[in-house]
């Protein structure tokens, strides 16, 4: 580790290295045209693939090797081994941007034990195996004493329509200093812009749109994939009045949103918690705005009936 520096700090620049490594794995698994795809649950559209695995296996031995005191939990499974991870994978670099960020005073002596990682190796399952590849994110979400705090969105298919050899794009935040990859933006006054599912539509989710009467939707996939159009103000309001999210798909999105200047919260306006001993699922939904945009007056706009088929 580098010397002196908050852990925080060291805990987000191998993130983001991290989640690049992890982008590169799922490139050359759709490049080898194998994705290995399981049916998780009796859900639809909850799938895993070869990448899935294989990019979990990556963060989690890159992070556990350098952070052991740190707790990590990732979407596909616990096995923390480090020992059967192909070298290759186990990633020592360190973003140096983030390293030399003045660290936020409250973030400056972090207890190890209460940092909580949230991994999400690859969010838009879905479109990745339906070669919406621009869809796909990893996620890394850092809580600290249950609030995120500082996040990754790693985009691996970034541009790659026009430049099919992309590197893609990494997005951090830390909450108090800002972000880095993009820059945070104001979307367009006079319009209502929303973004929401593509795959796990239910009425419920139509209904919360619906009332919000927005001038248009975005239906894409991918939890990170939207909060990325929410931070560089393509949309206005990341809305989805459903259970199907989990804190692996929204720790880092709401980390690095809340640091753009936006907020990131269920449908009764409360954040979430992220500690280790939490339910997993995003049970009261989620409603995330962009920087500039009334969270609490757009919340306003949806009915506390609808609210309250999301109860504590
Ligand atoms: N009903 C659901 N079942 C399983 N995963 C879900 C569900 N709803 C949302 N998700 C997860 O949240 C992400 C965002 O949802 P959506 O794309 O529908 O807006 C999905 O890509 C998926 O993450 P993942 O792909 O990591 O499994
Ligand atoms: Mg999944
Ligand atoms: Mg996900
Ligand atoms: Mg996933």
């Amino acid at each position: 580790m580098s010397q002196g520096k908050p852990m925080i700090l060291e805990l987000l620049a191998s993130s983001v290295k991290t989640s690049a490594k992890a982008g590169q794995i799922i490139k050359d698994i759709m490049r080898q045209g194998d994705l290995g795809i399981v049916e998780k649950g009796s859900e639809p559209n909850d799938l895993q693939t070869e990448a899935d695995r294989s990019a979990q296996r990556c963060i989690i031995a890159s992070l556990t090797k350098k952070f052991p005191n740190v707790t990590i939990i990732g979407e596909e499974g616990h096995s923390h081994r480090i020992d059967d991870v192909v070298q290759d994978w186990i990633v020592s670099e360190v973003d140096q941007s983030v390293l030399a960020l003045d660290c936020p005073p409250q973030y400056k002596e972090v207890n190890p034990q209460d940092v909580v990682v949230w991994v999400d190796p690859l969010d838009g399952t879905s479109e990745y195996t339906q070669g919406l590849l621009d869809h796909v994110t990893v996620l890394i979400g850092i809580a600290v004493q249950g609030r995120a705090v500082a996040g990754v969105i790693h985009q691996p298919y970034y541009g790659y329509k026009t430049a099919p050899d992309t590197l893609g794009r990494t997005i951090w935040g830390l909450v108090g200093s800002g972000i880095g990859g993009i820059q945070a933006q104001t979307p367009p006054k006079g319009e209502l812009i929303l973004t929401t599912t593509r795959s796990h539509n239910t009425a419920l989710v139509v209904e919360a749109l619906e009332a919000l009467k927005p001038s248009k939707i975005v239906r894409v996939g991918g939890a990170g994939h939207k909060a990325l159009l929410v931070i560089e103000g393509l949309c206005h309001a990341y809305v989805f009045a459903s259970n199907g999210c989990k804190k692996w798909d929204t720790c880092g999105p709401e980390a690095v949103l809340e640091a753009a200047g936006g907020v990131f919260t269920d449908l009764h306006g409360n954040h979430y918690s992220y500690g280790k001993d939490v339910a997993y699922p995003d049970a009261q939904g989620i409603f995330a705005t962009a920087k500039g945009v009334d969270h609490a007056e757009l919340l306003k706009k949806i009915p506390q009936a609808l609210k309250d088929a999301f109860p504590y």
